[in-house]
């Protein structure tokens, strides 16, 4: 439905069984919004959570960083819940500062951790 907001879920591969665990725990509040998400995380959660309405974008390294920062560009995504691995070096590392950038340039709410989207999620107006 296109009243719905939409958020943008995304992990690193480190990071992504961890993403997978939230999305099962909040599916019912996930399921009130529209995601997108790049493609492997997106596949990711459907294994958990197959009800959900997820838009698989490209990968990360292929562009699915950039497809996501787009969609914040157009106000097409209202809030980004993305966990980083802080501690492996990406070869995209260049997209994923770019998206970040867009969320603060747009000030959209932007979780980078378990622990800011587990406050964020429960928060924002559906
Ligand atoms: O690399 C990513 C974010 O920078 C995530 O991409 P995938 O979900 O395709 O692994």
């Amino acid at each position: 439905m296109a009243d719905r907001k939409c958020v943008a879920l995304i992990a690193h591969d480190q990071k992504k069984d961890d993403l997978a665990d939230f999305a099962k725990a909040h599916e019912t509040v996930l399921a009130d919004w529209r995601i997108v998400a790049t493609g492997t995380t997106g596949g990711r959660v459907l294994d958990v959570c197959p009800s959900l309405d997820i838009t698989r974008l490209k990968s990360g390294p292929l562009g699915g960083d950039q497809q996501i920062g787009a969609m914040i560009a157009t106000g097409e995504v209202q809030l980004l819940i993305f966990f980083v691995d802080p501690l492996t070096a990406m070869p995209h590392d260049v997209d994923v500062k770019a998206l970040m950038r867009l969320a603060i340039v747009y000030d959209i709410p932007m979780a980078l951790n378990r622990a800011t989207a587990e406050q964020l999620i429960d928060l924002n107006p559906r």
